[in-house]
């Protein structure tokens, strides 16, 4: 029996990156001999197992084809007569069909070595198609090097998509891929590839209306809705923003495409109007709940965030209770990070500053900062206290807003 490297781990070597996970393919063994050999199955009827020390994957050398829609229609054949180019050319991306044998020589049936320093994501054959999900990985590896799509591998994803193959994913590992692709170092480049191939359109059809939305080209010069929402998200990611805030960045804008079209390209209400689509995509990815909580809250108060210069003191204690951000300060603080990169996520305004941010994390620290323990006990009735406190609030955070007004007068 003969194991070579193969995958991600050789790809990154290549490129000269720091290797993750490795995984190994062998050949001319059976499930008997890796078993008496001290390895670990993984699963059952799966040809793949643990290395009983370095506990790294090793799976037999396998074809594999699809019997029927969705995950359980996948038929493994392993057999030691397995070859390593039949295994390599069920592999989805030429950069990841590649093995490396012991002495350190590269097998690249597939000319992925070229792809790699061309930087190009092509599929290895048709059976690229027998999986869905290699429409994800395709769009985040994508995010991940720079790298362009094969014109033939788009002209593939497309008809997978017309297809209807996207529609069948599972929740899990669409959210799995999104999730990725967000923290590569250009998600931008993963939603773009997505849109280009009609993806986009079946996974987050909430982001896709956003194509082709005017805007106030004096906020916005770069004028399309969606243009901006992939500026914004890849700001998020130059700022090294975290997952729920990158989500956030995402979605912040969804209720623009449901202006009425006799207002464009103003988008009053765009707040309000989209907080359901926000919990429509959450729903359906089973998003996790930090995720989930920070895109619906940017969503409805970014707005709100934007233009504090034009809110009184009273306004802004309700608007510090209504977003919970005395109880959650690091969210409150998460949202406005978005909103710097919403700032900034616009044509010609990368480097625009946002005052609002310190400014409502100070207006939060002058309302907490009070002593509510002698307030209450101040108070005669139980039912004054509430009062108390707010009054108590408002007064620290009064002469704060104050001054702000009288040197900003932001609005969106
Ligand atoms: N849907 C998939 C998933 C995986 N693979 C193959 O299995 C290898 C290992 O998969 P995985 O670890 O998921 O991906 P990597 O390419 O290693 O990428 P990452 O760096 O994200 O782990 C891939 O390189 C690819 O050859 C595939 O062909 N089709
Ligand atoms: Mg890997």
């Amino acid at each position: 029996m003969q194991t070579y490297l193969v995958g991600g781990a050789v790809r990154d070597a290549l490129l000269g990156l720091p290797q993750t996970d490795r995984d190994w393919v062998v050949v001319g063994a059976d499930a008997q001999t890796m078993l008496q050999q001290g390895f670990k199955p993984v699963g059952q009827d799966f040809p793949v197992f643990l290395h009983p020390h370095s506990h790294e994957e090793y799976a037999l050398a396998r074809t594999e084809r699809k019997v029927a829609a969705g995950y359980a229609g996948f038929r493994f054949y392993a057999a030691p007569e397995v070859t390593l180019e039949q295994d390599l050319a069920r592999r989805d991306l030429t950069i990841n069909a590649m093995a490396q044998d012991a002495d350190g020589r590269i097998i690249d049936p597939f000319n992925g070595q070229a792809d790699l320093a061309a930087g190009l994501l092509r599929h290895v054959s048709p059976a690229f198609t027998e999986d869905p999900v290699r429409i994800l990985r395709t769009a985040r590896f994508a995010a991940r090097y720079g790298f362009q799509v094969a014109p033939e591998t788009m002209a593939l994803m497309r008809q997978m998509v017309a297809a209807g193959e996207v529609d069948a994913l599972v929740a899990e590992r669409v959210w799995q891929e999104l999730a990725k692709g967000l923290m590569e170092n250009r998600p931008a480049r993963m939603l773009e590839i997505l849109h280009e191939c009609g993806a986009l359109q079946v996974i987050l059809p909430e982001v896709a209306a956003l194509f082709g939305v005017p805007q106030r080209a004096d906020y916005h010069p770069e004028v399309d809705t969606g243009i901006h929402t992939l500026m914004v998200l890849q700001q998020a990611a130059d700022m090294g923003l975290t997952l729920p805030e990158r989500y956030a960045a995402l979605l912040h804008d969804l209720g623009k495409a449901l202006t009425p079209a006799d207002i464009l390209p103003k988008h009053h209400g765009h707040d309000v109007a989209g907080v359901v689509p926000v919990q429509q995509v959450n729903a359906r990815w089973r998003v996790p709940r930090a995720c989930a909580e920070l895109a619906e809250l940017v969503c409805r108060w970014h707005i709100i965030f934007h233009s504090v210069g034009t809110l009184k003191p009273a306004t802004v204690l309700d608007k510090l209770k209504r977003t919970d951000a005395l109880r959650r300060p690091q969210r409150f603080q998460a949202a406005l990070n978005v909103c710097v990169a919403d700032t900034r996520g616009r044509l010609g305004k990368e480097n625009s500053p946002y005052p609002q941010r310190e400014h409502w994390l100070a207006l939060l620290a002058a309302a907490q900062n009070i002593d509510t323990a002698a307030i209450a006990a101040a108070c005669t009735k139980p039912e004054q206290i509430a009062a108390a406190i707010d009054a108590a609030r408002l007064a620290q955070i009064t002469p704060l807003q104050n001054a702000y007004r009288r040197q900003h007068t932001e609005s969106h």
